[in-house]
């Protein structure tokens, strides 16, 4: 079942969710709250006793989706809070899926190429996700831009792991552009995702130095140490706590 939402003090389920870049738009059947940067209380999913059901989309080789997935066999997902139903990706071939197949979770595939324009193939993966009845999308190395379709289903309760201190360096390389600039410090931001890219309300971040002998692969090898455990930690936390999305402030009860 989807996760509660709190509104301004009531509880509502079933939200449809729209995050503008500095406004969020909480809509329920019968209650809508705009919130320019710092309103009050926009979204807010609650505690409950039931493992959450996560969806967890993926574009390559799955490491984050593996700590998750040991992290859950190792303490149970009762313990944890959450339990992934269905693994998604954009592509055939990538070790992520077969990471899933190997545990024994359904895996879907949506590709933009199969589809006749950016919007059906935005509509279908959103059905795709919808499908199993997710509480929290995570995307965990999920290398596409998703659209108003997939946000209005699953904004406020779709999350990203982007390898970078956000918000410098967004985008698909954000390793690459940290080394590039020549900052000394650089790091993984675990964020909601909203219309913009990279440009979600942040839930937490983890720092991680750049040596001078650094390339590109052995930063993102010491950034992907941090950042599975901040993303075991976060996904944890936030399922088994709740969390409410203050304007740009995110706060896990
Ligand atoms: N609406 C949003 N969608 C997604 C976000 C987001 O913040 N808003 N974050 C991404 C993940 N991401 C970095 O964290 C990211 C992924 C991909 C791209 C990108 O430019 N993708 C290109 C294709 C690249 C490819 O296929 O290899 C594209 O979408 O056409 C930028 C940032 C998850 N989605
Ligand atoms: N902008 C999106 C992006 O760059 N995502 C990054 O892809 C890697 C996936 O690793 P994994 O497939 O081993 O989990 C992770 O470092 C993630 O932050």
């Amino acid at each position: 079942m989807p996760v509660s939402l709190l509104t301004v003090g009531l509880f509502v389920d079933f939200p449809v969710y729209r995050g503008a870049k500095h406004s969020y738009e909480c809509t329920t059947g019968r209650y809508t709250v705009r919130n320019p940067r710092k309103g009050p209380i926009v979204a807010a999913t609650s505690a409950g006793p039931a493992a959450k059901r996560l969806v967890v989309l993926v574009s390559g080789s799955g490491t984050n989706l593996q700590a998750l997935l040991d992290e859950i066999a190792a303490v149970g997902a009762e313990a944890y809070g959450a339990r992934i139903v269905a693994v998604g990706a954009d592509r055939d071939g990538i070790e992520g899926l077969a990471r899933a197949e190997r545990a024994g979770i359904a895996t879907f595939v949506r590709k933009v190429k199969d589809y006749g324009s950016r919007e059906e193939w935005d509509a279908a993966l959103a059905e795709a996700v919808a499908a199993h009845e997710p509480d929290l999308v995570v995307s965990a190395g999920f290398m596409k831009i998703v659209g108003k379709e997939f946000l209005a289903r699953f904004g406020g309760r779709f999350i990203n792991t982007h390898p970078a201190l956000l918000p410098s360096f967004p985008g698909a390389h954000g390793v690459r552009d940290a080394l590039a600039y020549g900052a000394k410090v650089t790091g993984c931001t675990v964020h909601f995702v909203d219309d913009g890219v990279d440009t979600g309300p942040i839930i937490a971040q983890g720092v991680v130095d750049i040596r001078d002998e650094d390339d590109e692969s052995a930063l993102h090898e010491r950034i992907k140490e941090v950042e599975r455990r901040l993303l075991v930690e976060v996904v944890g936390r936030l399922a088994r706590n709740g969390y409410r999305i203050e304007g740009r402030k995110v706060v896990i009860q």
